[in-house]
């Protein structure tokens, strides 16, 4: 099962990712996305240990973004892979059948690509609006893109989970839900908010009622 609230860390000077992780599982969250983007490989590798044991020890799935070797090694639940990174198909051979493969798209005709692999079992699009959390961001979707393409994905009959992200915050959770989404995935409206296991927590219950309204 997919969550609906994927919870992703980031590199912040200030606080490692695994104590990230730990404040958003103190909140519920039961799927954490480690985003590293500023380590080297073994160091990385440490970071995603340490992270690893803290999802343990809540029971939260942990998904690695970017590296197949790291998810392969660890044995993480999933890994997430986006435009720039290795095909799903080319990593699905690293990672084996077991491990959850997410992949990012910006436009129908990625998430139809994603479709065609076969492999691919949930999607991530976006972006929903400006966000300083990733550099070289997509086209903005929006909530009428994300209206559009999904109305034409169901259309056609796909039925994979997609989540929005980028800039996604507490007030957007209705809407976003109500035009398909399966959920949402944030980062640093957690991570950088004074009371994250609290901001987590408010939006699990934004989701829940979201989902039970429809
Ligand atoms: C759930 C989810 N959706 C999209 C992304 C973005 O992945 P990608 O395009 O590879 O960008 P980076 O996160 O690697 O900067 C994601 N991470 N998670
Ligand atoms: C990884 C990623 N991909 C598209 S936007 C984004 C960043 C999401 O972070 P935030 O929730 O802080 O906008
Ligand atoms: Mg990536």
């Amino acid at each position: 099962m997919i969550s609906r609230l994927h919870y992703i860390t980031q590199d912040l000077a200030h606080i490692p990712h695994w104590e990230q992780a730990q404040r958003a599982c103190e909140g519920g969250v039961d799927w954490v996305q480690l985003r590293v983007k500023t380590q080297e490989e073994s160091q990385w590798l440490e970071t995603a240990l340490r992270t690893q044991e803290v999802c343990k020890s809540f029971g939260a799935k942990l998904i690695v973004n970017d590296n197949p070797h790291i998810a392969a090694k660890i044995q993480s639940e999933g890994l997430h892979l986006g435009k720039q990174d290795m095909s799903p198909l080319e990593a699905r051979q690293i990672v084996g059948e077991k491990v959850i493969i997410g992949g990012t798209a910006n436009t129908l005709q990625d998430m139809l690509k994603h479709v065609a692999s076969g492999t691919v079992q949930y999607i991530g699009l976006g972006p929903l609006r400006f966000t300083d959390t990733k550099k070289n961001l997509s086209p903005i979707v929006g909530l009428e893109g994300y209206k559009r393409i999904l109305a034409q994905f169901r259309t056609l009959g796909h039925n994979l989970p997609v989540v929005g992200i980028g800039g996604v915050k507490a007030d957007d959770i209705e809407d976003l839900l109500e035009v398909g989404l399966h959920g949402v995935a944030v980062s640093s409206l957690v991570n950088l908010a004074e009371n994250p296991s609290a901001v987590t927590q408010e939006l699990l219950s934004l989701l829940n009622l979201a989902v039970s309204a429809k």
